[in-house]
């Protein structure tokens, strides 16, 4: 486990510029290094102003976006073209502007794709087998107020699914209830583990996943109760925050 660092930005425009900044150095290296990066987007509000910014930046980024790959660590279980496609948010706003090829975009399969959100889980499990690599360059998770991670929910059954890249999830108490999320075993394949949390509506839940993983002491939380603390980087663990997402730390 790598020990977090905690940046705190002043608001979620400045958090947003910095992850963006971040991640296009983190790709270029890669890339440098003779690696293909892949790397896993979230869904949630702070995700779409972070891939405004990142479609905004990268122009002065010396990546060749043909050799990038993307995953999601979660997807909602609906149609094609809904509002709800963590999917369409990243592809209008990010993947579009900077141009990685469709074949290197792989989508958690739609209700038109497969027959049932377990359909639709195995077969995201398999196209990672097969195309996910030696894991993730980069995996990029939102934070719930009630301390959830992609669609690992307190007190869920997909939290103790081992053994497996992906999980079904039905009644996940945000909509909508049915969704495809990466396991902790998935999620913890990466080089770095980045939280995006801005607002005062997270500081509890940052609060309480990183009570004990700072060095300030304190018992690390259940992960039944705070599903974050069951995700942790390769290499580094970094905790985005915003002044308001922060004031409880
Ligand atoms: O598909 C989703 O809903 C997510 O991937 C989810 O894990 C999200 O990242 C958090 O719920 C934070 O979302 P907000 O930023 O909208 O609060």
């Amino acid at each position: 486990m790598t020990t977090p660092r905690i940046e705190v930005h002043d608001d979620d425009q400045a958090l947003a510029t910095a992850v963006a900044g971040e991640l296009l150095t983190r790709l270029a290296d890669a890339q440098a290094a003779g690696r293909v990066p892949h790397i896993a987007l979230t869904g949630g509000t702070i995700a779409e102003v972070v891939h405004r910014e990142l479609a905004r930046l990268a122009p002065g980024a010396e990546i060749d976006w043909t050799r990038v790959e993307v995953w999601w660590g979660d997807e909602r279980y609906v149609e094609p073209g809904s509002p709800d496609r963590n999917a369409g948010q990243a592809r209008e706003a990010f993947l579009a502007a900077v141009g990685v090829p469709d074949a290197h975009v792989h989508e958690v399969p739609t209700t038109t794709d497969c027959a049932s959100v377990e359909e639709a889980a195995t077969a995201y499990a398999e196209a990672l087998r097969e195309h996910g690599g030696a894991g993730f360059e980069v995996v990029m998770l939102g934070l719930g107020p009630d301390a959830h991670v992609a669609s690992l929910f307190p007190g869920h059954p997909a939290l103790d699914v081992r053994d497996a890249l992906t999980v079904a999830v039905h009644d996940s108490p945000k909509p909508p209830p049915e969704r495809v999320s990466l396991t902790f075993e998935a999620l913890n394949r990466n080089r770095a583990l980045w939280f995006l949390v801005s607002g005062e509506g997270k500081a509890e839940a940052v609060a309480r996943a990183l009570a004990g993983r700072t060095g300030a002491g304190g018992d690390v939380a259940d992960v039944h109760d705070v599903p974050a603390v069951g995700v942790t980087g390769g290499e580094e663990t970094i905790w985005f925050l915003d002044r308001a997402s922060a004031s409880r730390l």
